[in-house]
C-alpha cells in the first residue's frame, strides 16, 4: 500500500505498546517510525521482547522527548495515567490515540476523585472522543485525540450498549463480574504479580472502588438517557491475556428472546463482534490474541432478570487492537485493515 501512515508508539517497553507494535508489524497501511520507553530507553525491542527477535530493524526505544514527531500521523499513548496526559498535551501537530484513562472521563473534578490527583490536561477532555469504536464511527473520522476506553468497559459496554439504546433492559441493578488475565496489570514489577503470588488461585481486587466503574457509568448514562449505578468487581486470574466478563441484567419488559434479537442485530454486520449460539457462554479462548469480541445472553433463574457472557483479549480488543481500529478510521482505511489475524489457539 502507498501512503502508509507513520507512527510513534509511546510505551514500547509495556504490554500495550508492545502489542500495538506487533499488530502493526503486520498492518499494511502502517509505519513505525518511532518507538519510546522510560527506564529502558537506549534499548532495542529485540533484548527486551522475546517475541521481537526477528524485527531488529525496528526503530530504536528512545525518551518521548527525543522523537521528531513532525514526521509523525498518529501518535499512540500506552503510558500511565497522568505521565500520558502530561507527555501528550505537549504534543502538536499529529494526531493522538491514547490508551490511557486520562482522557476517557469527561469530567475533571471525576477524575481528580478515582485517579487520585488532578488531572494534567483538562482543557483538552471536552474535544476527546471516546474511542469504543463500534459507537464512535461517526466521530472518529474528524477526531484529532482519541481516548480508548478501558479493557474492562470495552467488553461490558459492547454488551450492554444495544440492550440500553434499546430500552430493553433497566438502569437499575446492573452487576458486573470480571475476569482478567495477568498483563492488564501492566509490565512493571510488582510482588503480587509474581507467578508464585498469583499461580494456581484467583481474587478479587478493587472491592467497591475500581476506577472503571465512573467510566462505564458515564457510556451507560448516555445510552439509558439517565443515571447509572453499578456493580463491578474485578478478579485476577493466573492467565496472561484475556478477560471475561458475566452481568447480570434486569430486563425491562422484554424477553431473553427480544435482547437477544437486539444484540443479533448489533452484531450482524460488526466485522469483530459475535454473537455466539444460544447455550454457548463466551469464553477466553475464543479470542485469544485477536479483535474479536464474543457474547450471549442467557436467561437467569431469577424471573425477570437475565445473564450475559463477554470475552475479549484485553491487550487487543481491550487495548492495542481497539486502538488501531481507530486508526484505521481516523486515516479513512477499512476498519479491519491489519486486525483480521484469527484468534490463536491451543
Ligand atoms: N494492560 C492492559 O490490558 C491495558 C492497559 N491500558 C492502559 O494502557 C497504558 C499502558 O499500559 P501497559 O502497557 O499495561 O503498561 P506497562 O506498565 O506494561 O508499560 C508502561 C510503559 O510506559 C513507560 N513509562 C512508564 N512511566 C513513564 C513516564 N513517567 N514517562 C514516560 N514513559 C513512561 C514504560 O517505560 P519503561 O518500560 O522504560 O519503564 C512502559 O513503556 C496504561 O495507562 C494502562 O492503564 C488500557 C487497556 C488495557
Ligand atoms: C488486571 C489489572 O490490573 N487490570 C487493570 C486494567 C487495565 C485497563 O484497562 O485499564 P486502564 O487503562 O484503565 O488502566 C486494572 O484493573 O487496573
Amino acid at each position: 500500500m502507498n501512503n502508509r501512515v507513520s507512527i510513534a508508539v509511546l510505551g514500547a517497553s509495556g504490554y500495550t505498546g508492545a502489542d500495538l507494535v506487533r499488530l502493526a508489524l503486520t498492518h499494511p497501511g502502517v509505519e513505525v517510525v518511532a518507538l519510546s520507553a522510560n527506564a529502558k530507553a537506549g534499548q532495542a525491542m529485540a533484548d527486551i521482547w522475546p517475541h521481537m527477535v526477528p524485527y531488529r530493524h525496528l526503530p530504536p526505544l528512545v525518551k518521548a522527548e527525543d522523537i521528531d514527531f513532525s514526521r509523525v500521523d498518529f501518535v499512540f499513548g500506552c503510558l500511565p495515567h497522568a505521565a500520558s496526559a502530561t507527555l501528550l498535551s505537549q504534543i502538536s501537530g499529529p494526531r493522538i490515540i491514547d490508551l490511557s484513562a486520562d482522557f476517557r472521563l469527561k469530567d475533571a473534578a471525576t477524575y481528580a476523585d478515582w485517579y487520585g490527583g488532578a488531572h494534567p490536561a483538562p482543557a483538552l477532555l471536552a474535544d476527546a472522543v471516546y474511542g469504543l469504536t463500534e459507537f464512535a464511527r461517526a466521530t472518529l473520522p474528524s477526531a484529532r485525540l482519541v481516548a480508548c476506553p478501558g479493557c474492562y468497559p470495552t467488553a461490558a459496554l459492547l454488551a450492554l450498549v444495544p440492550l440500553a439504546r434499546a430500552g430493553a433492559i433497566r438502569p437499575v441493578n446492573i452487576t458486573i463480574n470480571a475476569l482478567s488475565g495477568l498483563t492488564g496489570a501492566g509490565r512493571s514489577l510488582k510482588e503480587a504479580n509474581l507467578f508464585a503470588e498469583i499461580g494456581e488461585a484467583a481474587a478479587p481486587y478493587a472491592v467497591g472502588h475500581h476506577r472503571h466503574m465512573p467510566e462505564m457509568e458515564q457510556e451507560l448514562a448516555l445510552a439509558f438517557a439517565a443515571p447509572v449505578t453499578l456493580s463491578f468487581t474485578p478478579h485476577l486470574v493466573p492467565m496472561s491475556r484475556g478477560e471475561l466478563e458475566t452481568i447480570t441484567v434486569e430486563l425491562n419488559g422484554a424477553s431473553v428472546a427480544d435482547a437477544r434479537a437486539i444484540i443479533e442485530d448489533f452484531a450482524r454486520d460488526e466485522p469483530f463482534v459475535h454473537l455466539l449460539p444460544d447455550g454457548v457462554p463466551a469464553s477466553t479462548r475464543m479470542v485469544r490474541g485477536s479483535n474479536h469480541v464474543v457474547l450471549n445472553i442467557a436467561a437467569d433463574r431469577i424471573p425477570g432478570r437475565a445473564i450475559l457472557t463477554v470475552a475479549i483479549d484485553n491487550l487487543v480488543k481491550g487495548s492495542s487492537g481497539q486502538a488501531l481500529q481507530n486508526m484505521n478510521l481516523m486515516a479513512q482505511l477499512p476498519e479491519p485493515t491489519g486486525l483480521d489475524a484469527a484468534p490463536l489457539f491451543p
